[in-house]
């Protein structure tokens, strides 16, 4: 669904990686590692048009991403694209219905066939059942990403983009963002995670090691004895 041909990222002189080429598809989790100042961010970024690579292209489902205008790309991101990133990118000052009613309007106008999940199921299946007025701000780190997992839950965005999604996290908060994730790529979501954890990596279905590799490498070879 997402195809990348001859993607390029450059600061200046210094190259970040170069001709990416491959597929994202519905269904799979990706994980992006490497060592840290690789441009796994950066690579996030541009899949998730907060960026533009310097050279190549993306287009989803056939139509070119480099070539949006601004108000095309606002649509996408409404639309198509769930962030999971490490200031979680919630409302602080609103509370956590509020949060969640944002997700629900794009989901409305997509031509998706995937059956909805309420607020309050997406609440419980994060273990925040009821609390839907309490403010996000008074809300521990742990509890904030389980809300932004919740509103994951209620888009199912056709494309989830995760910056180390489990960096701050403690064992059950990030045994919730992997079930999450692989439940959001089981119900059809393509999955990208930019991680340095191994438990986050071993759940995906490929790995591209960002800075080395031009294309990923399924998890199956990389674990085989
Ligand atoms: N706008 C920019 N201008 C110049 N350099 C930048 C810019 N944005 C990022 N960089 C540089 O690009 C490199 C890659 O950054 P990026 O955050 O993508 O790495 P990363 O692999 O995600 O690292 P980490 O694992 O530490 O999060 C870094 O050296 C960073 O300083």
């Amino acid at each position: 669904m997402i195809d990348i041909a001859g993607l390029s990222k450059s600061f200046g002189t210094r190259v970040l990686w170069q001709d990416l080429t491959f597929t994202i598809e519905a269904g799979r989790m990706l994980a992006l590692t490497g060592p840290s100042g690789s441009g796994k961010s950066t690579l996030l970024n541009c899949l998730g048009l907060l960026d533009t690579p310097t050279t190549g292209t993306m287009s989803h489902n056939d139509r070119d991403l480099t070539r949006l205008g601004a108000r095309q790309i606002r649509i996408y991101r409404r639309d198509t694209l769930g962030y999971l990133f490490q200031n979680y990118a919630l409302i602080d000052n609103a509370t956590i219905a509020d949060n969640l009613g944002i997700a629900i309007r794009p989901a409305r106008n997509r031509d998706s066939t995937r059956p909805a999940t309420s607020p309050a199921e997406a609440l419980e299946q994060v273990g925040l059942a009821g609390r839907e007025k309490d403010i996000v701000h008074r809300l521990s780190g742990g509890e904030q990403q389980r809300v932004a997992l919740a509103r994951l839950i209620v888009k199912q965005p056709a494309l989830v983009l995760a910056d180390e999604p489990t960096g701050a996290l403690d064992i059950g908060n990030t045994h919730m963002v992997i079930n999450t994730l692989r439940a959001l790529a089981d119900s059809g979501c393509a999955v990208v995670i930019a991680t340095h954890d191994p438990l986050v990596r071993d759940l995906c279905d490929s790995v591209l090691e960002v800075g080395t590799s031009t294309t990923p490498t399924p998890v199956k070879e990389l674990s085989a004895p």
